[in-house]
């Protein structure tokens, strides 16, 4: 996960502004609502020095009765409507980011889930995007509305008692030294907390996954200790958590205390002086009704401070969400952007649908995942014409489902191009590149649902009828007798189980309601026994036809497809070129 500091502390700033604009009727709501909570200071402290002091000569006790009462419900009313905005406003921030969080793990692909644990892109698209309501309800209005109610208020008090004001504002100052302090710890302990917590629903995930094996080697006690210290390990650290937001308040309510005191001595004095002299009565109401009200005002100043304080948890989930969201691709417009920019020839026209199939050219293609450990593809060139068959072979490790990756777009060549129809695939749209093509992986993913609902994933506005023709050409119709509901059977998780040559079918089944030009298939029958597996190379090589092919396999059963062979492992010998045998050899 990255931690870098930078790409964290834009990525909060540049969401801070996109959340302005949906915050400001929340702000609206936090200032209106100062304004009435001075008002209802202001008729309370007019009913108190009436009561404490005597009448002023003013209004009555009971209009400053009415106007609070009409203060309150209107405060009330504020309440509701900027809790409401800021329930929109969170809402609306975290479908975006879910959207984009979405999009970003589905262009990163297979790829993606070789580097990061699914545990972890989970926990990112639910739990750490729902820990973002409050910085869009909670932090990005009170980031604004810490100074602007304060400093309306001040303002107000100082118009009326200008010595009690400046002892609040002074006291107000002490706050954001105090917040500055146990910020840095509250951001660093929710970070903590949340990668503890990452890791507790990582490792669960596996040994769920891994329950099978765990049980057989004898390991239970010793899975069950680690998984309750990994538990504890996230108590310790949201208990640090809480204890850094309990410092972080009463290091407020300190200042506010302070403020009451100073306050009631600054004005409780001038109050008495003026008994003392025998001051005429509206005199006396008077200054203790400043008084009051300024004493009035102390907890209203105070409280966006203490919402700040309370948000800034909240600040510290986005800082934990932003490297998680810095670790995911970046969208499609940049990259294909920086490789085009410059290069009109790259910004490629969509390849038109064909019923032969679809060229493919790998033009001296370098790669390396990681450039310490080398380049996996060096210089690799070779072609496809539309409608071969081209079968990558080599020893485990040599780049066969690299290559693969490549033509899905998971990855980009380092050097060179890889054109589908003689369009670049660094300058195809996504949707574009995905729809010339259908593949075909080790393992097909059921979704729980029905068997009708998986096969018409690939084509979900299929008719009945090309449902069937799919269903029989990738040969379900022989197994579907034996299901309790055929074609309705509940498949997946929870559901009916399909064997491993089965749910292969299935697969077959989607990619013949695809009718994509191109077919990947990444050693489609690694797992089969070899009669299953004749079998489904039998449907595959009716797939084929009418198809680019590109077929990674160790398997010799492999040869029921007949094309061109291209063999990794003899590219590895220092000196040798890719090897095409069979077939008239287009690699370079
Ligand atoms: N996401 C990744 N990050 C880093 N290295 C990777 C990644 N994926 C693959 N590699 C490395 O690239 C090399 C080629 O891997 P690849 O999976 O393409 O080989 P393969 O020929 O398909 O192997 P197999 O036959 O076992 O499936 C390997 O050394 C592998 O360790």
């Amino acid at each position: 996960m990255s931690g870098d500091k930078t790409v964290m502390r834009a990525w909060t700033r540049a969401q801070s502004r996109m959340g302005r604009v949906r915050a400001l009727p929340v702000v609206a709501a936090g200032l209106l609502s100062g304004l009435t909570a001075v008002g209802q200071a202001w008729c309370m402290a007019a009913i108190l020095a009436s009561v404490l002091v005597g009448p002023g000569g003013g209004r009555g006790a009971g209009t400053w009765l009415a106007a609070l009462a009409v203060l309150a419900v209107l405060r009330g009313l504020l309440a509701v409507a900027g809790d409401v905005a800021a329930a929109g406003a969170g809402r609306a921030a975290r479908r975006r980011l879910r959207t984009d969080a979405l999009a970003a793990i589905l262009r990163g692909g297979p790829a993606l889930l070789r580097r990061q644990h699914s545990a972890e892109l989970t926990a990112l698209a639910v739990d750490r995007i729902e820990a973002l309501d409050g910085f869009f309800a909670r932090w990005v209005p009170a980031s604004i509305l810490w100074i602007a109610v304060p400093g309306l208020i001040a303002v107000l008090a100082a118009l009326v008692q200008p010595g009690s004001a400046a002892i609040m504002a002074v006291c107000g100052l002490a706050v954001p030294v105090g917040q500055a302090l146990f910020g840095i710890g509250a951001a660093m302990a929710s970070r903590n907390q949340f990668l503890a917590m990452t890791r507790l629903q990582a490792r669960f995930l596996d040994r769920v996954r891994g329950i099978a094996t765990i049980v057989l080697l004898n390991r239970t006690d010793d899975e069950a200790a680690r998984l309750a210290a990994a538990a504890d390990e996230l108590r310790r650290r949201t208990m640090k958590v809480l204890r850094v937001a309990f410092l972080s308040s009463a290091s407020i309510d300190c200042a506010m205390v302070a403020a009451l005191i100073l306050i009631v001595l600054h004005d409780g004095g001038t109050v008495l002086a003026l008994h003392r002299a025998g001051a005429a009565s509206p005199a006396l109401a008077g200054s203790a009704m400043r008084g009051l009200f300024v004493l009035l005002l102390v907890p209203e100043f105070f409280a966006p401070l203490r919402g700040l304080a309370l948000a800034y948890q909240d600040r510290a989930h986005a800082a934990g969400a932003a490297s998680a969201m810095a670790d995911l691709p970046a969208g499609p417009d940049k990259p294909a952007a920086a490789q085009t920019a410059g290069r009109p020839d790259m910004q490629a026209t969509i390849p038109q649908r064909t019923a032969g199939g679809v060229e493919l050219r790998f033009c001296d293609v370098t790669f390396a995942w990681d450039p310490a450990r080398g380049a996996v593809l060096r210089n690799l060139s070779f072609e496809v014409r539309p409608g071969e068959t081209l079968i990558l072979v080599g020893p485990s490790g040599s780049g066969k489902s690299t290559i693969i990756e490549m033509i899905l777009g998971f990855i980009a060549p380092d050097q060179g191009r890889v054109l589908i129809g003689g369009a670049d695939i660094a300058g195809l749209p996504p949707a574009a590149l995905s729809g010339l093509i259908s593949w075909i992986g080790q393992r097909p993913v059921l979704f729980a649902g029905t068997l009708r609902e998986n096969i018409l994933f690939a084509r979900p506005d299929a008719t009945e009828d090309a449902v069937m023709d799919a269903v029989r050409a990738a040969a379900i119709d022989r197994f579907m007798p034996g299901l309790p509901d055929g074609l309705d059977t509940r498949i997946g998780e929870g559901g009916f189980g399909l064997s491993g040559g089965q749910a292969q079918r299935v697969a077959i089944a989607r990619a013949y309601l695809k009718n994509a030009p191109l077919l990947l298939l990444d050693e489609p029958t690694a797992h089969l026994d070899p009669a299953t597996e004749a079998d489904i190379f039998a449907s595959l090589r009716a797939l084929a036809q009418g198809r680019t092919v590109i077929l990674s396999t160790h398997s010799a059963a492999a040869r029921a497809l007949p094309g061109a062979c291209l063999d990794l492992g003899a590219r590895q010998n220092p000196g040798q070129d890719a090897t095409i045998s069979e077939e008239p050899a287009h690699a370079g």
